[in-house]
C-alpha cells in the first residue's frame, strides 16, 4: 500500500513566500496548501486538519503567535506540529514563537535543506507520538476489556442460576459460571472438557437439533424442565431458560439453568398443606371429599359399596371449658391416631372440622363392614386420653351413610352421615345410627319447620302466656313467667320444645327473645293500667342474647317504650349461658340490675356452677330444676340437693324458686326446708293473659299448714292396723299429733306434709321394711327422731341401723308402755335441743 503524503500547510501574507515555499516542498512529495492570513489558516484547519503548519511568525490581523496559541490550546489541533517563519533573528521573537506553543523556527529566507530536516524531522517525531498514543489508547482498550470481562465472570458467578455458554461450532462450553460448577459438582475446566450430553443424557443428534431449532427461534427464549446429572451421579430438578446468540461466524447457545428442587418440594408442602389438615395431618375436608368423589366413581363402575362414615366426639366443648383449648387439640390429636388404626389402609380416614372426622370405607360388604368399624370405633375410645397429665375419657356419636343404597352423591352421602350422627347424639350419644329415610324426612321437616318459624317471625303468630308463682310465706301470687307459645296457623298451639331448640340452633332466638322481651314490657304495662295492677313478669333470655345484640340497651328501651318500671321485669338465664361468655355477660347483667331488673338463674343444679362462680353475677334468685323437684319427698340424694341449694342460696341472700311442683307433699316439704316460692301445676298452669287476670282477681286459696314447732308431731309406721291403733292409744293422753301410715310410701307422703318430730316405726313391713324406710329418712329429713320396734330377735339389722344413725332407739315387741312413752317424750326433748343448737349455729356470721 502506498503510504499518504504527508499535507503541509502554509500560513503566510505574502503570496511569494506562499509560492516559494510550495515549490520547495513539492519535489520532497509533500502535498501543500496555503492561507494568506491567520484567520483563512484557522477556518481551512477546522476543515481538514494539515499534517504541519509552516506559520509566518508577522502578519496582519493574526499574527502567527495567536495561531499557534489558538491552535495548541484546542485539543483537536494542538497535536500538528508548527513550524514558525520569520525573518526576525532576535530572541525575544523566538521565545515568543515557543511560548506560543510552535515547535521549530526556521528564518528567512529559508534554505531548502534546513527547511526538509525540520520539516521531515517534525513529521517523525509527530508520528511517533500518534503510534505511542495510538498503542497507549490500545493499552486502554484492552485494560477496559479485561475489567469488563472480570466484571461479567464475578456477575456470571454471582448469580444464583447456572449459566453455561456453548458454543454451536465445537459443540462444547465456552464459559461457565461458579453456580453451573457448584449445581453441577463439576470444575470449570472439567464442564469445558466434556460434551454437555453427559448432564441431561442426550445424544449429540438431539443436542445439535435442539440447538438448530434454538438458531431458528432468532431472539427468542425457549423454556423446558429437565433433570441433569450430577458428576456424583445425583439428579437435579431445572428448569433452562435457552437462547442462541450470535458471535463473529459462531452461534452461542446461552442456557440460564435454575434449581427447582426448593420450589417443586415448596410446592408439594403447598399442596399437602392445602389438602391437610394442620393439627392432626389427616386429609381435610376438602381432600375428603374429593377422594370420596373418585371412590365414588370406581365404586360405581365395579359395583361396590362405600359406606361413609360421620364422626363427632361427644361433649368435646367440655373439655375445652374445664381443661384448656391445649389439651382439647392434644385429645384431637390422639383421637385421630386411634381412629386411623381403627380403619383399614385402603380406607380414608379425614378430619371435617373442629371435632368432626369422617371415614371412607370401600368393600363388598357395606352396612356390615360399616357396623364392625364404629363399634371398632366405640371400643377403642374406652381407654382414658393421657392429656398434659389429665386423664379424660371421651366417647362418639357416628352417622352412617352406604352408598349405592342411600345416594351416590358425595355431598348427599356426606350430609346424611351428618343426619344420622345426629340421630346418635339424640339417642343418648356414645353409639352408632344409620342413616334412613324416615332420617331424610325428618330433615326435611326441620327445614320446612325453620322458614315457618322465618314466618312466623314475619308475621307475628307468637302468643306469651304467664305461668304463677307462689310465694310460700302467705301463700300469694309472687309474680308470672312468661311463657313462648307459638299458634301455627293450620296447625294450632305447637309445644315449645317442638321449636324453641331450633329457635335457639337457628340463632332465631335472638329476633323471637326481643319480641319476647317487648311483648312482656307492653303486657306489664297494660296489667298496669287495668284494676289488676303490677304483676311481676320473669321472660326468659338465650346466651345468644347476650353475644348477638346490646340486650342492655333492647331492654332499656323496651321499658321506657311502655312505661314499665325495671323492677316489674325479671331475666331467666340458665346457667350454661352464664358460663358462655361470662364478663360480656355480667357486664351486661350489672347494668340491667342498675335498671332495677331482677335476675335470676333458671334451671339451677344442672350446670357447672361453682358457689365462689356464682358470687360474680349480680343475681337475686336461683330457681331450682324441676328434675330435683319431682321426687324430692322420696329421693334422698334430691333432697339433699334441694337442701343444699336452699342453705347456698341462704348464705348468699338469694331467694329460691322451686319449678314443676306438682302435689301438696312437694309444697310443704319445700316450705318446711325454707323454699321461698314454687312454680308448677299445683299452683297453676301457664294461662293466657286473660285467664290470668282472672285469676288474679280471685287468687286460689292453697292449704299451706303453719309450720309450728310448738306442736309435738308423732308418726307411727306399721303395717299392722291393730298395732298402730294400740300404739296410737298409748300416746293418746301425751298432747302429740299422732299420724298413722300403713306403709313405708304412706310415711314418706305424711313425712312430706306435716312437720314430724318423732317417728316410731315397725321393723318388719312388706314391701319396704323399717330398716331401709328410716335409713332414707334419716337422708331426707335428717332432723326427725326416729325409733324401731321390733319383735324380732335378730339384732343386727338393728344395729347396724343404730351405728349408722338411722335410729335413735330401738325397742321391741311387747313393749313396756310406760318405758316407752318417757322415752318419746325424751326423743321430743332431744329433737327440741337440736333444733335450738342448729338456730343458734345459723345465727352465726358467714366466715
Ligand atoms: N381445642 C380445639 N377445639 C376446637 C377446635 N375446633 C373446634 N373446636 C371446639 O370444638 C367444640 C365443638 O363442639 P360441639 O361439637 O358443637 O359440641 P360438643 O361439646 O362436642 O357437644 P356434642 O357434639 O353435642 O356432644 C366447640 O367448642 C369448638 O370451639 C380445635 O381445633 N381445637
Amino acid at each position: 500500500m502506498k503510504p499518504r503524503q504527508p499535507n503541509i500547510l502554509i500560513v503566510d501574507d505574502e503570496l511569494q513566500n506562499r509560492r516559494l515555499l510550495a515549490v520547495l516542498l513539492g519535489p520532497e512529495g509533500y502535498l501543500t496548501s496555503s492561507a494568506a492570513s491567520g484567520e483563512e489558516a484557522l477556518a481551512a484547519i477546522s476543515t481538514v486538519a494539515p499534517d504541519l503548519i509552516l506559520l509566518d511568525l508577522m502578519m496582519p490581523g493574526i499574527d502567527g503567535c495567536a495561531v499557534a496559541s489558538i491552535l495548541k490550546a484546542n485539543p483537536a489541533t494542538a497535536h500538528i506540529p508548527i513550524i514558525m517563519v520569520t525573518a526576525l533573528v532576535d530572541r525575544s521573537a523566538r521565545l515568543a514563537g515557543l511560548d506560543a506553543g510552535a515547535e521549530e523556527f526556521l528564518t528567512k529566507p529559508v534554505d531548502r535543506a534546513e527547511l526538509w530536516l525540520r520539516v521531515r524531522n517534525l513529521l517523525r517525531l509527530k508520528a511517533l507520538g500518534a503510534i505511542e498514543s495510538h498503542s497507549a489508547e490500545l493499552e486502554q482498550q484492552v485494560q477496559a476489556r479485561t475489567v469488563e470481562l472480570q466484571r461479567f465472570r464475578t456477575a456470571m458467578d454471582a448469580t444464583a442460576d447456572a449459566i453455561m455458554l456453548l458454543s454451536h461450532k465445537t459443540m462444547r462450553f465456552v464459559e461457565v459460571n461458579a453456580t453451573a460448577c457448584a449445581m453441577l459438582g463439576y470444575s470449570r475446566d472439567e464442564l469445558f472438557s466434556m460434551s454437555p450430553c453427559a448432564l441431561d443424557e442426550t445424544d449429540p443428534q438431539q443436542l445439535a437439533g435442539l440447538c438448530d431449532a434454538l438458531i431458528a427461534l432468532g431472539t427468542d427464549t425457549a423454556l423446558s424442565t429437565s433433570e441433569l446429572v450430577r458428576k456424583d451421579g445425583t439428579r437435579v430438578q431445572v428448569d433452562i431458560h435457552r437462547q442462541a446468540m450470535r458471535s463473529d461466524n459462531d452461534w452461542i447457545i446461552v442456557a440460564v439453568v435454575r434449581d427447582i428442587t426448593a420450589r417443586n418440594e415448596a410446592d408439594r408442602r403447598l399442596h399437602h398443606l392445602a389438602h391437610h389438615d394442620p393439627l392432626t395431618a389427616l386429609p381435610n375436608r376438602m381432600l375428603f371429599y374429593a377422594t370420596l368423589k373418585k371412590t365414588l366413581e370406581v365404586a360405581i363402575d365395579s359395583r361396590w359399596k362405600v359406606a361413609v362414615l360421620f364422626i363427632d366426639l361427644d361433649h368435646f366443648k367440655a373439655v375445652n371449658d374445664t381443661l384448656g383449648h391445649m389439651v382439647g387439640d392434644e385429645l384431637l390429636i390422639q383421637f385421630s391416631e386411634r381412629l386411623t388404626q381403627c380403619a383399614r389402609i385402603r380406607d380414608t380416614v379425614g378430619r371435617l372440622g373442629g371435632d368432626e372426622f369422617g371415614v371412607i370405607l370401600v368393600g363388598q360388604e357395606g352396612q356390615q363392614a360399616a357396623a364392625v368399624v364404629a363399634g371398632k370405633i366405640g371400643a377403642a375410645l374406652r381407654a382414658p386420653f393421657l392429656l398434659h397429665g389429665h386423664e379424660v375419657s371421651v366417647s362418639a356419636s357416628i352417622g352412617i351413610t352406604i352408598h349405592p343404597d342411600d345416594s351416590s352423591d358425595p355431598d348427599t352421602l356426606i350430609k346424611y352421615a351428618d343426619t344420622a350422627m345426629y340421630r346418635a347424639k339424640q339417642a343418648g350419644r356414645d353409639t352408632y345410627r344409620f342413616f334412613t329415610a324416615q332420617m331424610n324426612a325428618d330433615a326435611l321437616a326441620q327445614l320446612d319447620l325453620e322458614s315457618a318459624l322465618r314466618r312466623a317471625i314475619d308475621q307475628e303468630q307468637f302468643v306469651l302466656h304467664y305461668q304463677p308463682k307462689l310465694q310460700l310465706s302467705d301463700g300469694r301470687i309472687a309474680g308470672v313467667e312468661a311463657l313462648l307459645r307459638w299458634q301455627r296457623p293450620g296447625v294450632g298451639l305447637v309445644p315449645p320444645n317442638e321449636f324453641i331448640p331450633l329457635l335457639e340452633e337457628t340463632g332465631l332466638i335472638v329476633r323471637v327473645g326481643s319480641w319476647v322481651i317487648a311483648a312482656a314490657c307492653r303486657q306489664i304495662a297494660e296489667w298496669l293500667a287495668s284494676s289488676v295492677g303490677a304483676v311481676h313478669v320473669a321472660v326468659n333470655v338465650s346466651g345468644r342474647q347476650f353475644i348477638d345484640n346490646d340486650l342492655d340497651a333492647e331492654i332499656a328501651l323496651a321499658l321506657e317504650k311502655y312505661g314499665v318500671p325495671g323492677e316489674l321485669l325479671e331475666l331467666e338465664l340458665t346457667e350454661t349461658s352464664m358460663m358462655a361468655n361470662t364478663e360480656r355477660t355480667i357486664d351486661i347483667l350489672c347494668k340491667l340490675k342498675s335498671r332495677g331488673v331482677q335476675i335470676s338463674v333458671d334451671d339451677f343444679g344442672t350446670g357447672y356452677s361453682s358457689l365462689s362462680y356464682l358470687r360474680r353475677f349480680p343475681i337475686n334468685k336461683l330457681k331450682i330444676d324441676i328434675a330435683f323437684i319431682r321426687e324430692v319427698t322420696t329421693s334422698p340424694d334430691d333432697a339433699a340437693i334441694v337442701r343444699a341449694i336452699i342453705s347456698m342460696a341462704r348464705s348468699l341472700k338469694l331467694e329460691v324458686v322451686a319449678e314443676g311442683v306438682e302435689n301438696e307433699m312437694q309444697l310443704n316439704y319445700l316450705r318446711r326446708h325454707q323454699c321461698d316460692e314454687i312454680q308448677g301445676f299445683y299452683v297453676s298452669r301457664p294461662l293466657t293473659a286473660a285467664a290470668l287476670r282472672e285469676l288474679l282477681a280471685c287468687p286460689p286459696v292453697l292449704n299451706l299448714s303453719e309450720g309450728n314447732f310448738a306442736r309435738q308431731v308423732l308418726l307411727i309406721v306399721d303395717d299392722d292396723a291393730l298395732m298402730l291403733d294400740m300404739l296410737a292409744d298409748v300416746f293418746s293422753a301425751d298432747g302429740y299429733d299422732i299420724l298413722t301410715a300403713h306403709s313405708a310410701a304412706d310415711g314418706f307422703d305424711l313425712l312430706a306434709l306435716h312437720d314430724v318430730q318423732v317417728i316410731l316405726c315397725d321393723q318388719q313391713m312388706p314391701g319396704m321394711n323399717g330398716n331401709v324406710f328410716l335409713d332414707i329418712v334419716r337422708e331426707l329429713h335428717p332432723e326427725t327422731i326416729r325409733i324401731m320396734l321390733s319383735g324380732q330377735s335378730d339384732l343386727l339389722p338393728i344395729m347396724g341401723a343404730i351405728n349408722q344413725g338411722a335410729v335413735y332407739r330401738f325397742y321391741s315387741k311387747p313393749w313396756d308402755n310406760k318405758l316407752l312413752r318417757d322415752n318419746v317424750r325424751a326423743a321430743f326433748q332431744h329433737y327440741r335441743a337440736m333444733q335450738a343448737m342448729a338456730a343458734a349455729q345459723r345465727a352465726l356470721p358467714l366466715p
